[in-house]
């Protein structure tokens, strides 16, 4: 496969979870160039140096950098002395790993000197030291650094030093993290630049340094500008490895091959960011439909549920045991076929959402912006005449298809689907579209599905949100397309007996745990399927008590609010009105919203009300009945 980056790949060991060796092999799975080996991780490897070498030489990669060496410039003796025995020692560890790179951080230590030309002297030193050894110093300004932490002074220091054997390592954490200006980059040439590392972060606040060692993630999973970082040093003409160096906790306990390739994934969204080489992300237009996967029996309860729902089963599958449930824009499909996709998922994960589709403007432009991007597409054989619709691997081994409004693919339900007559005029559709659809997934997978979602399709993030589920908090972050065409939220939570961790461990992994619908009279919506038999989520009388009080509300609005269940949200003159079904089959629900005056979030306030009430629901409260009684 040719490399999309001008530069080389490249990305830390101590990115990754797992032994060397894991890491190692998962690294050249997801097609990197070259790696920098942690000093622990090649200090807590059972085997020498060489044999890390050849394990890396046989992958196909080569060792960009081995590090970090510390606390070294500015040192008074004797410590001065040692730092250089020490590195004479390290210099012939990486004769034997065949790597030619040392990293330097900037010096931590409470005994360091300051000085730029105490420094300069010191690295002048050891570059005729490294000479003897063959290989190069870098050296990178720690934001944290006692007397450098910007790599404007690294650069100087470096510049000072005037040795060959000397160059400096930009990394985008430390230059974003304390908001150096970018400017000055250019200005340093890129052959003295030896290595640049990339990281992005949330924007959090706190110090830099807890901040570095456990909150970076991949460029595109966070809220810095690495983008313009990389076009700075583009400008510098550096040619070497643009290279992922990653301290997070939840790396450290994910997947290394799921690490791996949303690393590589990071790297070419990133490149096509500052110059382009893919279609551009998908702008979705919306959900074309909400395929579930089930047996017979599981089949027709929930037909019974969409029925009072207000749905109709308006068409069947020419040649497949699918069935189509629409109203609105809204189509649902129940799949009860006995083999294939769709079996496989509701055999593995039971009854559940498979497959999403999503019209988008181009489908051959998004397929191949996802293989652009190496995710993965599905293929399944179709019956005569069918339409071949194009889908990619998704959340939890669902699928996503793309439709579009052009050409046959803006055709399924003539093409593929046998109307079913109604019986009689339908009447005027409770619910109009879909207004989000909500995934759980493992905590550590939450920035996974970001980078797929957010690399592929035109969405803004909002930022994450903690909500308190009575088991624990869960982590939930929205994505939302700017015309409101899709709406994603992805939860995760660390705490096993949230209803978000008892979705994802019940049912052998992520994926959809509830859909929201649109309604344009929620109440009247409510009050059509009430009638058909529906009940609803039941709400606290104290949740209301407490609306009353925080909103000023008209008493007569309250009681229609705490008669139909509903939740109510309000952001400025914007309003939020939200419903939910019960749990059916103990694995998902429904929501009914309704947004007045362009309200924009998802009633995160209601949210913890609403996970309670659901945990109440899951674990009915065994007392006697004649204690309840009294
Ligand atoms: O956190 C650290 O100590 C550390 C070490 C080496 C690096 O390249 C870095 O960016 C940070
Ligand atoms: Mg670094």
């Amino acid at each position: 496969m040719t490399n999309p980056a001008p530069n080389p790949t490249s990305i830390a060991t101590v990115s990754l979870s797992g032994d060397l060796t894991e890491k190692l092999q998962a690294i050249a799975a997801a097609g990197f160039d070259a790696v920098e080996v942690f000093e622990n991780d090649f200090l807590t490897f059972d085997g020498g140096p060489r044999e890390v070498g050849r394990m890396v030489a046989d992958l196909g990669m080569t060792i960009s950098a081995f590090q970090p060496f510390r606390d070294f410039e500015g040192m008074p003796e004797p410590l001065r002395a040692r730092g250089f025995a020490r590195a004479e020692r390290k210099f012939a560890i990486m004769n034997e790993l065949g790597t030619d790179l040392m990293l330097i951080c900037s010096n931590v230590s409470p005994q360091a000197l300051g000085g730029i030309d105490r420094a300069a002297a010191d690295f002048h030193e050891l570059g005729d030291l490294a000479a003897r050894f063959g290989v190069r110093v870098g050296y990178e300004a720690l934001a944290w650094g006692r007397h450098v932490n910007d790599y404007r002074d690294a650069w100087e220091i470096v510049r000072r030093a005037d040795h060959e054997r000397i160059g400096v390592i930009l990394d985008s954490f430390h230059t974003l993290a304390r908001q150096s200006p970018l400017g000055p980059i250019a200005s340093i040439p890129g052959d003295r630049i030896f290595l640049v590392q990339l990281a992005d972060a949330p924007k959090l606040d706190m110090d830099v340094l807890s901040w570095s060692r456990h909150f970076r993630c991949f460029p595109g999973q966070g809220d810095l500008a690495v983008t313009d970082f990389v076009r700075a040093v583009a400008q510098t003409g550096y040619k070497g490895p643009l290279s992922h160096e990653i301290f997070n906790d939840q790396f450290r306990a994910g997947s290394a091959r799921r690490l791996a390739t949303d690393g590589m994934r990071s790297l070419i969204a990133l490149a096509d960011q500052t110059a382009p080489h893919l279609p551009p992300r998908a702008q979705v237009l919306g959900v074309e439909f909400i395929e579930f996967a089930l047996d017979e029996d599981t089949a027709a309860e929930l037909s019974g549920l969409f029925s009072a729902l207000g749905f109709r089963r308006t068409g069947l599958h020419v040649s497949k045991s699918v069935a189509r449930w629409s109203q609105g824009d809204i189509n649902l499909l129940l799949n009860t076929e006995t083999d294939g996709f769709a079996q496989s998922h509701a055999i593995m994960h039971g009854p559940g959402v498979c497959a999403i589709a999503l019209r988008v403007d181009d489908v051959g432009q998004a397929m191949a912006r996802a293989g652009g991007l190496r995710i993965p597409s599905f293929e399944q054989p179709v019956g005569p005449g069918e339409l071949h619709i194009p889908a990619i691997r998704g959340v939890g081994g669902s699928l996503i298809y793309f439709t579009q409004p052009e050409g046959d693919l803006g055709h399924i339900w003539e093409k593929d689907f046998a109307p079913v007559p109604a019986a009689a005029a339908p009447p005027a559709a409770l619910l109009q579209s879909v207004d989000h659809i909500s995934q759980s997934m493992d905590y550590e997978e939450m920035l996974s599905w970001l980078l797929f979602y957010s690399s592929l399709f035109q969405l803004e993030r909002i930022p994450q949100l903690a909500i308190a589920d009575p088991g624990g908090l869960v982590e939930s972050r929205p994505l939302v397309a700017s015309d409101g065409g899709l709406r994603f939220v992805l939860n995760g939570s660390q705490a096993t007996r949230t209803l978000s961790s008892r979705f994802v461990s019940e049912h052998f992994g992520s994926g959809v745990q509830h859909i929201a619908f649109d309604a344009p009279d929620i109440f009247a919506a409510v009050a059509a399927m009430r009638a058909a038999g529906l009940s609803f989520l039941d709400i606290p009388e104290n949740y209301y008590e407490d609306l009353e009080a925080r909103h000023g509300l008209e008493p007569a609005f309250i009681d229609a609010l705490r008669e139909h269940h509903i939740l109510y949200d309000r952001d400025g003159e914007a309003e939020f009105l939200q419903v939910y079904t019960h749990v059916f089959a103990q694995r998902f629900f429904f929501e009914i919203v309704e947004r007045r005056g362009g309200y924009a979030g998802f009633g995160a306030v209601n949210a913890p009300v609403r996970l309670a009430a659901q945990a109440r629901e899951a674990r009915p409260v065994t007392m006697p009945r004649s204690l309840r009684e009294r």
